[in-house]
């Protein structure tokens, strides 16, 4: 029985099991494909990814400059690690190098048994690069498949599979696919990506009573290396999360077709077989744009938008932003309240276009979705909003994340709960937020000195007066948020200038 030490939990008081799938599979130093997709895919996924490697590859985009297999008892002494103490949902296997290897597998699934085998019968990679010779063809058959839920042959691997049988046609390949069921395995995919003269990228699926047609339309993409290896990995992930194999296969193309359509156009490698981006996440980091942490001083001058004064001046909201920045503000924010989501959408990420342009960055007002789905710099939210904490799992460690708060208490949760800065008031009255109270300068104040955060004062904040704001001396005061003196003024550019000027004029008092 496992003791609790002090201060630390027992393993046994860890109860949250998670679906895990076992890969068994070829490293690829490129890390498009192989082992490293099937992590990448796996966590993309939700699913935990433990590795059993079978070779080491030098690769890149070009090609596979060479091959190091790892020799068979090692390969055992890996799976008896994983299989014996950590308990795999489902075995998911890629390049198997050598006869002797499929072996081993073969034997240590029989000792420690998975809930599920998906078999992707590597064979060639996608640059023509042999990474199992024909002398596998035998072990695949008679060994591994007959032991497979489902198996996941290219046209080229199917055809190998079956003594070389030409496949052109999608009755060929429900053919090829009942062929191979016969070989053992409780399902067949038969992948046809490289179908000649099809608009349509068509998969069959084979369940030893039906067929499915898996049908979408192709994406022309170079970045399309581990297309395979994900696939089967994310097979492998919803089976291990307990769908049927039918909804395993549906969801994991969908999600590799998201990928591979994200990552159309981004730039890794100088070769014809580019990877993809399995976390969807790359081209927000694209070295065109800049985007830099955030820093208190980016509250110096913060613009947040109003749609109703951008229409009442005949301008549109990205116009709107761009002389806010040109004029000198630090951060924006988009808050539309009447807008439309998809409206709402289309003004964020052409807002994000030209805050990026500038380095300043990019908010979104209340809207967690709107914000990922542009893929903005973070999210202001209220007291009655979306909470601070969820907002932070949601959105992860790096989205700027900023809090209305009117006193210190409030202020010291959004230090716990992980936000990056207060938004305090309102300051001054204001006709922009219906029934928002106001606390003054001293509240503000008061908030600052209780705060661990930096603060923006906002309310009612302009020209006028905004000099006692900014020379009230509070620690963590960083700036002001306006709308109206900004927006609801004929030019914005002026008007922000001029903003700016002020509160340069009295940080200069104030030291
Ligand atoms: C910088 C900044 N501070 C405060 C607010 C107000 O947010 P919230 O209380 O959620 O009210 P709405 O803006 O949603 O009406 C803000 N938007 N920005
Ligand atoms: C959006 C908002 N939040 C406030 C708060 O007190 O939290 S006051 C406010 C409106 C600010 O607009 P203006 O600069 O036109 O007064
Ligand atoms: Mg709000």
């Amino acid at each position: 029985m496992l003791q609790e030490e002090e201060g630390k939990p027992s393993v046994a008081a860890a109860k949250l099991r998670v679906p895990h799938v076992l890969t068994v599979a070829g490293s690829d130093s490129g890390a498009g494909a192989g082992i490293q997709a099937d992590l990448k895919a796996c966590a993309a996924r939700g699913v935990y990814c433990s590795t059993v490697i079978t070779a080491v590859t030098a690769q890149n985009t070009v090609g596979v400059q060479g091959v190091n297999i790892v020799v068979e008892d090692f390969v055992r002494e890996q799976l008896k690690s994983v299989l014996s103490d950590m308990h795999p949902d489902v075995v998911k296997t890629g390049m198997l190098p050598s006869p002797g290897i499929v072996k081993v597998l073969c034997q240590s699934l029989k000792e420690f048994q998975v809930k599920a085998l998906v078999v992707d019968p590597v064979m060639v990679s996608t640059s023509g690069d042999v990474l199992a010779g024909p002398m596998m063809l035998a072990s695949f058959r008679e060994e591994l498949l007959p032991m497979a839920d489902i198996v996941t042959p290219n046209l080229r691997e199917a055809s190998a599979l079956l003594g070389g049988v030409a496949l052109e046609t999608v009755a060929d390949m429900r053919s090829a696919a009942k062929s191979i069921h016969d070989i053992g395995p409780r399902n067949v995919l038969v992948k046809g990506g490289d179908l000649p003269a099809s608009s349509d990228a068509v998969d069959v699926l084979f369940d030893g009573k039906d067929f499915y047609d898996f049908r979408s339309s192709r994406i022309k993409t170079f970045n399309s290396h581990g297309t395979g290896c994900t696939l089967a990995s994310s097979i492998a992930a919803e089976l291990a999360k307990g769908s049927s194999v039918f909804s395993a296969v549906k969801i994991a193309k969908r999600y590799v077709e998201t990928a591979l359509d994200y990552s159309r156009d981004i730039l890794i490698g100088g070769g014809q077989q580019g990877p993809f981006d399995h976390f969807m996440k790359l081209k927000g980091n694209s070295m065109k744009s800049s985007r830099r942490p955030f820093e208190p001083s980016n509250l110096l001058l913060y613009a947040v938008t109003d749609s109703r004064m951008n229409k009442k001046w005949g301008r549109s909201i990205r116009d709107a932003v761009k002389a806010a920045v040109e004029g000198g503000a630090t951060i924006v924010q988009l808050r539309e309240k009447d807008a439309d989501t998809g409206d709402f959408l289309e003004a964020a990420k052409a807002c994000l276009e030209v805050c990026r342009h500038h380095g300043v960055p990019f908010l979104i007002n209340d809207r967690i979705d709107v914000a990922l789905a542009c893929d903005a710099d973070g999210v202001h939210v209220g007291q009655s909003d979306m909470p601070v904490r969820v907002a932070r799992t949601i959105l992860g460690p790096d989205k700027i994340i900023g809090i209305s708060c009117k006193t210190p208490v409030q202020a010291e949760k959004a230090w716990i709960d992980g936000a990056d800065y207060i938004g305090c008031g309102g300051v001054y009255p204001t006709n922009t937020k219906e029934n928002n109270i106001t606390v003054g300068l001293d509240g503000l104040k008061k908030v600052c000195l209780e705060s661990k955060l930096p603060v923006v004062a906002i309310g009612g904040i302009g020209i006028s007066n905004v000099k006692p704001v900014m020379e009230l001396g509070a620690p963590n005061l960083e700036g002001v948020a306006v709308v109206s003196a900004l927006f609801d003024r004929e030019s914005v550019l002026v008007e922000t200038e001029k903003l700016r000027r002020m509160i340069m004029d009295s940080t200069k008092a104030v030291k």
